[in-house]
């Protein structure tokens, strides 16, 4: 079952046509890679799913609901959690509160503890609970803003390059996280430049172009793909 359907997705800033007739089915449990040039329309696509852009004409379908015209808190009530490409954690906060802050709302006493303790033990972030989020790695604030966005257990992922800036290895270890996620059910839209991680995670690729479905296939076939590789391939990002 399609646990989202973008159908025939418009939107327009002023003469400037971003998303053009997007069409978009993502599988319950699937891990898909959004790839494409700059200005593309990805980032706006997910402003669409998320509901801080609504769109001139098109529908959004989660688990089967139109939720197009839902506002942005009630998709997240729905189970879909975005984490953007600026981390926005709270730098002044330790890790540990910023863990707080996004799971307070779900879980209380002895059992937000427990939570919080499994995620930075999925975060890999022991051992720097009491650090200020601030002085954390560009790499491990990325990872707890994961965390943060993962905490509430939803049924949709959005990642906006999560890997960007991050090191071979982080890169490497951020694709572990996905998947683990992923075999405990999530499912995973991720918007990426970086095609090690695309390789290492995706197991259906859509390539957007000028805000329309280019090419969609896995990435095997998307590597071959002649006509991705001259609009996008090509420029130094396998
Ligand atoms: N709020 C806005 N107002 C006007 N134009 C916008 C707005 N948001 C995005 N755009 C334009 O829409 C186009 C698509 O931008 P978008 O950020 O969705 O692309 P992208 O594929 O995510 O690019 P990148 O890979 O660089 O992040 C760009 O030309 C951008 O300048």
């Amino acid at each position: 079952m399609a646990l989202l359907e973008l159908r025939g997705l418009n939107k327009h800033f002023g003469g400037l046509h971003v998303t053009n007739s997007v069409d978009l089915e993502l599988e319950a449990g699937e891990i898909h890679c959004l790839i494409g040039p700059n200005g593309a329309g990805k980032s706006t696509l997910f402003r669409l799913i998320l509901g801080e852009h609504h769109p001139g004409s098109g529908n959004i379908l989660f688990a089967g609901e139109n939720i197009t015209a839902l506002k942005s808190f009630a998709r997240i009530d729905r189970g879909l959690s975005v984490k953007f490409q600026v981390p926005g954690v709270f730098k002044g906060l330790s890790v540990r509160q910023n863990l707080e802050i996004a799971l307070q709302r779900q879980h209380h006493g002895v059992e937000l503890a427990r939570e919080i303790d499994r995620l930075l033990t999925f975060l890999n972030l022991e051992a720097d609970q009491e650090q200020t989020a601030g002085n954390l790695s560009h790499g491990q604030k990325q990872w707890l803003e994961i965390g943060m966005a993962v905490g509430l257990k939803p049924r949709l992922l959005l990642l906006d390059e999560p890997t960007a800036g991050m090191s071979p290895e982080e890169t490497h270890q951020t694709g572990e996280m996905v998947q683990r996620l992923n075999v405990d059910g999530m499912t995973v839209l991720a918007i990426e430049h970086d095609m090690a991680f695309v390789r290492q995670v995706a197991q259906r690729v859509t390539v957007l172009h000028l805000g329309q479905v280019f090419a969609q296939g896995s990435i095997e076939q998307i590597v071959a793909d002649e006509r991705v590789a001259a609009i996008y391939l090509g420029q130094a990002h396998v």
